[in-house]
């Protein structure tokens, strides 16, 4: 008997002035394509809330601090079961924040555009929270 495997994952949702921190999925990783936060797999010993802002780091290069969990979702794909805890993080240091060409692919994308790009399926309502949170005038 083969148990599907489960993975605890940490996301960086990461906000500074209604804008989020937005990349593209690897072309040979799975959900290739889709848009997503800055996230991964939780190291066995580590909580989501590090995990999120570690790979966040790794990722973008942006170091960020943890606000609070606003969002967890379980969901089954057809590569893995996830459980997904979306973490609202904002960057340490702002001066910086939109001046720095190095964010790795990723890109500052105003709350109201979020509708537009084509999240993986378990984002669903952590979009429509935030556009409802942050997109309005
Ligand atoms: N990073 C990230 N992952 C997301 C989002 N939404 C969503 O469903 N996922 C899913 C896709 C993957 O199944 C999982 C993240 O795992 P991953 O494969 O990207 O993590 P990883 O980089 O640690 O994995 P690995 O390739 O190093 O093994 O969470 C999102 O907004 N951001």
């Amino acid at each position: 008997m083969s148990a599907r495997k489960s993975n605890r994952i940490g996301i960086a949702v990461v906000e500074y002035q209604r804008q989020f921190l937005i990349g593209v999925r690897d072309a040979h990783a799975p959900l290739a394509g889709f848009h997503e936060f800055p996230g991964g797999k939780c190291e066995p010993d580590e909580s989501a809330e590090q995990c999120a802002v570690r790979e966040c780091l790794e990722e973008t290069g942006l170091k960020v601090t943890a606000l609070q969990e606003i969002r967890y979702e379980e969901h089954a794909y057809d590569h893995a079961d996830v459980q997904l805890h979306f973490w609202l993080c904002q960057p340490v240091e702002t001066q910086t924040v939109f001046t720095d060409q190095n964010l790795k692919g990723f890109h500052w994308i105003p709350a109201k555009h979020l509708l537009d790009l084509r999240f993986p399926e378990a984002n669903k309502s952590l979009i429509e929270l935030l556009v409802n949170t942050y997109a309005s005038e």
